[in-house]
């Protein structure tokens, strides 16, 4: 069933705060964060002024249906058409910002549109708080919520997810023979983790975690999935597009040679340069049709993170006129980075032996703004998070050349982002 696409007329108001260096994260009330942060700079918010819940389509045939958004697509335009914004701000992010997490697939529940009631945001030393209310002239009630420290998140017992170590590796192996032996070249198989703590993890003590240990990534909470991409999907401002492709991984070294050799290992390997140009070319692929003046560097650079190093490709463009945020965002997921070649294929074979709902993992998350700038990541390093429990999901890109022992110890290098987050510090 079609969601309600009809949004409420809303009063916006951004003014400019006096900058501090504080976490914005200290902003934040208990309860269920909206965030996105890198390093110092990003939007943290709060409360609820309007929400689009778009349902999945379990008989959805087509793995890459995008109705999920172009519904949203459409209820982000009628919203802001019958919004009155007043923004003494004028940045990405000030005015009426939308916060949006899309699932992996269409057929899984879980897509959803958030315009928060007060949002406090941040870049190049620049400060600002929106409130958004129903009525002119007066505040949100949440803009006085009280802020107290984020709690640490106290034992946990750890359980397999839908498939168990072993099981998975002969899932990956089972991959390896069907793509040697079809036209498929890739498809990216994703494993889950479950936590659970005593009480319901305050989300903020992970975001804490996550922007501080990955200044370089996309530190998100939107609607439960909370985690640390380093993948951004694209950012617009104006007309200007970027994306950062990502593909093909190796861990960081116990020391500077190790890490060296293994970072020069990732750069010769045929295997991981095969993998990683799959992702660029679904990029460009998708993205040619909306864009003009598309620039893509002939070969990747390295990309080092605290727990992994990555092939990394930077794409700009300018978009097309009238394509707006969601439309790219439509049109490029899902990647070969998350999904696979050719896309309907990989997406089919996934859904058969993956095992599990991939919810939100690997799917779009971030904001869009009234204006049009926007930033969207892909959902990686991350955790669906509900009260006490959280789903941890990693996943690895196979092709032909992959073995299951590899990519089995790669998923585990990308959980460590969540599994440390949800960890405290011993003493
Ligand atoms: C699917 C994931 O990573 C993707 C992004 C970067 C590198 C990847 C790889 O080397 O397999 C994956 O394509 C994940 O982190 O769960």
């Amino acid at each position: 069933m079609n969601a309600d696409l009809s949004p409420p007329a809303l009063y916006v108001r951004t003014v400019a705060l006096r900058s501090d260096t504080d976490s914005l994260v200290r902003h934040l009330p208990a309860g269920a964060p909206l965030a996105w942060l890198t390093g110092e700079d990003g939007l943290v918010a709060w409360g609820r002024a309007a929400r689009l819940d778009l349902p999945g389509r379990p008989d959805a045939e087509d793995p890459t249906d995008t109705s999920r958004f172009t519904d949203a697509a459409r209820w982000t335009e009628a919203l802001a058409a019958k919004a009155a914004v007043e923004d003494e701000v004028g940045l990405p992010g000030t005015g009426l910002v939308t916060f949006g997490t899309f699932t992996f697939t269409p057929s899984s529940d879980g897509s959803a549109l958030v315009v928060p009631r007060v949002l406090v945001g941040r870049r190049e030393g620049r400060t600002w708080l929106t409130t958004v209310t129903d009525a002119p002239g007066v505040h949100p009630p949440e803009l006085m919520y009280p802020t107290p420290e984020p709690r640490p998140i106290g034992p946990l017992a750890w359980s397999e997810g839908s498939l168990g170590r072993e099981e998975w590796k002969s899932v990956v192996a089972d991959t390896v023979d069907r793509i040697r032996t079809s036209d498929m070249d890739k498809a990216v198989l994703a494993r889950d983790a479950v936590a659970e703590a005593d009480s319901a993890i305050d989300v903020r003590t992970l975001l804490e975690r996550l922007r501080r240990r990955f200044p370089s990534c996309f530190t998100f909470s939107v609607d439960g999935m909370v985690g640390a991409t380093p993948e951004l999907l694209l950012r617009l401002e104006g007309d200007r597009f970027t994306s950062l492709v990502l593909a093909g991984t190796r861990p960081r070294g116990e020391d500077p040679a190790s890490d060296g050799r293994l970072a020069e290992d990732l750069m010769s390997s045929a295997k991981d340069v095969e993998e990683h140009g799959l992702a660029v070319d679904s990029l460009r692929t998708a993205l040619a049709p909306l864009s003009e003046e598309l620039s893509v560097p002939a070969w990747p650079h390295l990309l080092q993170l605290a727990n992994v190093q990555h092939l990394a490709t930077r794409a700009h463009a300018r978009l097309s006129p009238g394509v707006s945020a969601l439309d790219a965002v439509a049109a490029l997921h899902p990647t070969a980075a998350v999904g696979g070649t050719p896309t309907a294929a990989a997406m089919r074979l996934i859904a058969e032996v993956e095992g599990m709902d991939r919810v939100g993992y690997a799917g779009p998350v971030g904001w869009l703004d009234g204006a049009g700038n926007a930033e969207w990541g892909i959902a990686l390093r991350s955790a669906r998070v509900e009260g006490a429990r959280a789903r941890l999901f990693a996943g690895c890109g196979i092709v032909a050349g992959s073995v299951p022992e590899s990519e089995a110890a790669e998923t585990e290098s990308k959980f460590r982002v969540m599994r440390e987050a949800l960890t405290d510090p011993a003493g």
